[in-house]
């Protein structure tokens, strides 16, 4: 049955959190009493990124009700067509205050506990508590990891020195804010460090890892939290540095549309600041509400507009970098070209932490469109998704900005453990689901040209049913969908997770193996961002085990070696897949990056146990 609504509208996204966050979770904990508010639209240098509000001290005040999360993130967004925030009587200065003042004081969720139904008690069991011993993360084959006896061990002298340098706010040792920024979003890594770090200035992380160097404390740098391979905490008692403090838009040139930030600004403040410019950031995930810019730099995180704007490497144009011994590295240009020498900055985009920790950033935001359209549809077999992106691409060409599939399964997923979001489409047999946004300059030639699109593809046969959404809200709707996938698939108990690239005509092809793989054991998902041949392998289970992991490891690994894919398209290494390297990378690659990794962290401190192979590095350094 045909069902399409051909109505345009204008782009809306829904704010995704990641869910323990919204319950209150690290940047809860982070700089609960800030200075005073700082609107976004005030670009003098220095001003907050996220204003914090005067509003939020002390405990124990009475509060406004929480503020309803999807809405605000709709009307946030919106503002290009007539619902901008001042039209609902907010300003951001005051959306950003709520969200702080819910963050900091939701007195039900302000002590540590595990994400509500992942923190099974094999969960707990699989990770040893006392610091010093070996940890296993569990859903990973890998052996238990040996804490690195040459790290020192912190003591009271450590502490007076870092709080010389920070202030008493700066050092958490309280144990429960400490407990929050050990532990992952998906409760499936946690480590045991006992100290925070927040630094609130490019000299103070400076003068802290020149003095984690000279003592040998091993360090984990953090931002939002929010990856998925287990980079952004400790494994054993690494002193964890913060970077969420750092959270100052710097400048814009509303010419280029070049941002100069710090490095922990939320990407959402970022996007809604940058918005009001007429501009947008060139990434977008559905972790936006609380993952940070340097963090997703750190990460290359790729996201939902990899498809139309490409990769962190093609859009940071400088970057500040505090290096392990201390070194300030002043990369912040802001040239759209510069060919003297080799392009460092490119050494700390995707090497999580490894290298260095990214203080500030520069960052090419294209013109914002004014008109967006948004399409759900349905496909009956996976040829037809392939076949609908090479049609896209031909047909829709410089207006498409997303390209985004899912399976039943997922879908399925989404209905039960999402609230609020509903199927677009009737219920029926459908196996596959694609989101398609188009992004343009004149909204009835993107509309005409969309439109006549999903009518061809209907009449050849490659789209079964679809909707293009009328207003803000189902196209808030679509995109939860899609987004919300990764935040239900942690609600079913234990998920282990793949991100692999894979070229798209074989891209499914291992969802079915896994299937037939894992039986009734485990539910077997994949969707992704197929327009870049990014597949997400999710397999479901209620709680984790060896034998569902017997079957996927080293299975998923070997296939994607063997039809050339990379078993990290965007999530990074982190401590999941540091052992695995080989499968995507050259013997002779790996060992020029540990050769790299040790010409620049000679003591190995920092993010150790991550995105190396233990033997690729000399034994004292590699534990
Ligand atoms: O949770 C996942 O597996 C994927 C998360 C994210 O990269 C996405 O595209 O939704
Ligand atoms: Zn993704």
């Amino acid at each position: 049955m045909a069902l399409l609504s051909l109505l345009s509208h204008s782009r809306a996204r829904s704010s995704v959190l990641r869910e323990p966050l919204r319950q209150g979770g690290l940047r809860a904990l982070l700089a609960p009493w800030a200075p005073p508010p700082v609107h976004p639209h005030d670009r003098a240098a220095g001003h907050a990124c996220t204003p914090p509000s005067t509003e939020l001290s002390p405990p124990g005040r009475a509060l406004p009700p929480p503020l309803d999360w999807t809405r605000l993130g709709s009307r946030t967004i919106s503002s290009g067509v007539g619902t901008s925030l001042a039209q609902y009587g907010l300003t951001n200065h005051t959306l950003t205050s709520q969200r702080r003042s819910y963050w900091t004081l939701c007195p039900q969720h302000s002590s540590f506990g595990p994400p509500a139904g992942i923190a099974t008690k094999e969960a707990q069991h699989s990770v040893n508590d006392s610091f010093g011993v070996q940890r296993r993360t569990f859903g990973s084959a890998a052996e238990p990891i040996q804490r690195n006896p040459d790290y020192s061990v912190l003591n009271s002298d450590d502490v007076s020195y870092f709080k010389s340098i920070l202030g008493d706010n700066g050092v958490v040792q309280d144990k429960d804010r400490v407990a929050v920024a050990n532990v992952d979003w998906m409760g499936k890594y946690k480590g045991a460090s006992q100290l925070l770090l927040l630094p609130k200035s490019t000299n103070e992380v400076s003068k802290v890892l020149a003095y984690c160097d000279s003592r040998r404390l091993a360090v984990v740098p953090q931002g939002g939290n929010t990856g998925l391979v287990g980079g952004s905490v400790p494994v054993h008692d690494e002193v964890i540095v913060n970077l969420g403090g750092m959270d100052k838009i710097i400048s814009f040139d509303n010419v280029n549309g070049i941002l100069t930030c710090e490095a922990g600004c939320v990407l959402e403040n970022l996007s809604t600041f940058v918005e009001n410019e007429g501009f947008i950031m060139p990434l977008d995930l559905g972790a936006k509400g609380s993952c940070q810019i340097g963090g997703n730099i750190s990460t290359n995180a790729g996201g939902l507009r990899f498809i139309r704007y490409g990769s962190l490497h093609g859009n940071v144009l400088g970057l500040e970098v505090v290096l392990a011994n201390g070194t300030v590295l002043d990369m912040l240009t802001t040239l759209r070209k510069d060919n003297t020498g080799y392009d460092l900055k490119h050494l700390f985009v995707g090497s999580e932490g490894s290298l260095g920790i990214v203080t500030k950033v520069s960052i090419l935001t294209p013109a914002k469109l004014p008109s967006t359209n948004v399409a759900f549809l349905s496909c009956n077999d996976y040829m037809s998704c392939q076949k609908l992106l090479l049609a896209a691409r031909r047909s829709l060409g410089e207006i498409l900005s997303a390209f985004e599939f899912m399976d039943r399964q997922c879908i399925d997923l989404a209905m039960t453990h999402l609230e609020g979001v509903h199927n677009p489409l009737p219920v029926s047999p459908y196996k596959f689901y694609v989101l398609i946004e188009t992004t343009g300059s004149d909204e009835s030639y993107d509309k005409a040209k969309l439109e006549a699109f999903l009518l061809r593809s209907m009449e050849d046969g490659l789209v079964a049913d679809g909707v293009i959404a009328q207003d803000i809200s189902q196209a808030s709707n679509f995109w939860r969908i899609r987004e919300g996938i990764s935040e239900a698939s942690v609600k079913v108990g234990a998920v282990y997770k793949y991100d692999l690239s894979i070229p798209v005509e074989k891209l499914y092809d291992i969802v079915e193996e896994m299937r037939s793989r894992v039986g009734d054991t485990a539910e077997v998902l994949g969707y992704g961002h197929l327009g870049d041949g990014n597949l997400h392998l999710n397999i479901l289970s209620s709680k984790y085990s060896d034998n569902i992991l017997a079957q996927i490891e080293p299975f998923v690994y070997e296939w994607t070696a063997g039809h050339r894919g990379s078993i990290s398209a965007e999530h990074g290494l982190g401590l999941m897949k540091a052992e695995k390297i080989h499968y995507s990378k050259s013997p002779e690659a790996v060992q020029l990056m540990a050769s790299i990794k040790k010409l620049m962290d000679p003591n190995s401190i920092l993010n150790p146990y991550k995105v190396l192979p233990r033997s690729a590095l000399s034994p004292e350094q590699g534990n």
